[in-house]
């Protein structure tokens, strides 16, 4: 047990979330109940439509909540920082590899512990090298990596990831899965990483959470250790009664 022990970080209840699309009412989330874990790795599977997003959106406060309660309840005093990563890197295309990662912390640490942070990012991540292209001169793998380090170096303590592979091929794709595994045990950050591909979800987390229409429809532990094996018994297995709870 870490020093903060192992409190529910994040206490989601009864949250409700609608939107209004020219007068029509659409309501996103139904009454959500979670508890996500200090210092665990979470994935959030479900049909497109079902919430995730808005979920995530809610939680580092991109949107508001109509109804319910988002708690913190981590022991320290002051709230946590969130961070978000999305599909796609959002990345500044006037600056260079370096400065797209320093951006959130400039000003923030002196001239030679935010370069000391950023070369950390940029070399764990593997993209040293291209420390000064700029976004348009590097692949949509490096791009996201980029991406990453950015959130990385903010130093969140909690960090929603919104399908953050979805748009890579399978290699980097795989390699990128690989590196999240790695960040999580290294860095022992909190991830909620929303995915479409149940495979993906079963490589990453130490808990899914199946979300249908608004609710969360089921919530199942992982005790598999990492690297995962898709082809072994016990993940295949999974693998079905997941994909039976989101398709029936
Ligand atoms: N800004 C918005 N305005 C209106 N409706 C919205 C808005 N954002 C989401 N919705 C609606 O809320 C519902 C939930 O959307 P959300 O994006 O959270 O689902 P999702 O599970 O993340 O879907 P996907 O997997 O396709 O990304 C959908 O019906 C969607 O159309």
């Amino acid at each position: 047990m870490g020093a903060r022990g192992k409190l529910a970080q994040m206490s989601i209840r009864n949250v409700h979330k609608t939107y209004s699309i020219q007068g029509e009412k659409i309501h996103a989330l139904k009454g959500v109940d979670m508890d996500i874990e200090d210092g665990s790795l979470v994935c959030i599977v479900g049909k497109s439509g079902c919430g995730k997003s808005t979920l995530l959106k809610l939680m580092c406060s991109l949107e508001s909540k109509d109804e319910g309660d988002i708690a913190f309840g981590n022991g320290i005093k002051d709230l946590p920082k969130v961070s978000i990563v999305f599909q796609e890197p959002r990345l500044m295309p006037w600056l260079t590899v370096r400065k797209n990662i320093e951006f959130p912390i400039k000003g923030k640490l002196g001239k030679k512990e935010l370069e000391k942070r950023v070369t950390g990012q940029l070399e764990m991540l593997g993209i040293r090298e291209f420390e000064n292209a700029y976004p348009s001169q590097v692949s949509g793998g490096m791009a996201q990596r980029v991406s990453l380090g950015r959130t990385l170096c903010y130093e969140p303590d909690i960090i929603l990831m919104d399908e953050p592979l979805g748009a890579l091929d399978a290699f980097n794709r795989k390699k990128l899965q690989d590196e999240i595994v790695s960040i999580f045990k290294n860095e022992k950050k909190t991830i909620l990483f929303v995915t479409h591909d149940v495979e993906e979800a079963l490589i990453l987390g130490q808990k899914i959470i199946v979300m249908e229409e608004g609710k969360v429809k089921d919530s199942l532990d992982v005790e598999m250790e990492y690297p995962r094996n898709p082809s072994s018994v016990e993940f295949i297995n999974l693998k079905k009664r997941i994909l039976s709870l989101i398709f029936g």
